[in-house]
């Protein structure tokens, strides 16, 4: 148990206000009204392709105008996958501790891997992980296990998963791998209903829980 994988957005980074801003940017383009953010979270944690299927149907764009949507939103958001996106609170000591206590750390994200770099660069932790698999990295994307296989396979390592979304507890699950929920992501089911081994709220308590998990 000493490699910790991390899912990224709503674990690691709040970044449902940059994704909702380059939705509407593309509905915009579209002559669509904006969604509320609350919205576009709730539809967050599948990937791309996912997330642009739910804005066409709750928007009523038909098929034939959503590849144009995509690319409009895939224009929007590239241009700048930081903007509107931070670390939750504690995250980047939490890190760098767990690095210091000799855990080896990795991402499996649904996010594309380009912009998913984009971020780990920009916000500075790019440095602290070994392995980062994103949701074009493997034939298939969370909750599918193959993706984290691949995260923990890339580092030699056997470890713990961390996340915060139905979907992740779902891939930990099928994967044989034990899962720590972050219960101020965006998941939209109560806690009870996700499979988990332990949980936090404040990044502070992570380090400690881990290494008591880990143990
Ligand atoms: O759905 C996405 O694009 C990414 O979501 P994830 O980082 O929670 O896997």
């Amino acid at each position: 148990m000493t490699a910790i994988v991390f899912d990224l957005d709503g674990t690691l980074v709040d970044s449902a206000p940059g994704i909702a801003a380059a939705v509407n940017t593309a509905l915009a383009a579209q002559y669509c009204r904006p969604l509320s953010l609350a919205q576009v979270t709730s539809f967050i944690g599948n990937g791309v392709p996912a997330l642009i299927e739910q804005v066409a149907i709750a928007s009523g764009i038909s098929m034939l105008r959503r590849e144009a949507l995509l690319e409009g939103f895939r224009s929007a958001y590239y241009a700048d996958p930081t903007y509107l996106t931070a670390l939750f609170d504690g995250v980047l000591p939490c890190l760098e501790g767990l690095r210091a206590s000799g855990f080896r750390l990795g991402i499996c994200t649904n996010k594309p891997e380009e912009p998913t770099h984009q971020i780990l660069d920009k916000l500075g932790i790019a440095g602290l992980f070994d392995a980062v698999v994103g949701g074009d990295t493997a034939p298939t994307r969370k909750p599918d296990p193959a993706p984290l296989h691949l995260a923990f396979e890339r580092m030699g390592r056997s470890g713990i998963y961390v996340g915060d979304s139905e979907v992740d507890a779902a891939c930990a699950a099928q994967a044989g791998i034990p899962f720590v929920l972050f219960t101020e992501g965006y998941r939209k089911a109560p806690v009870e209903d996700l499979p988990h081994m332990a949980k936090f709220s404040r990044y502070g308590d992570l380090s400690a829980l881990l290494s008591r998990a880990a143990a």
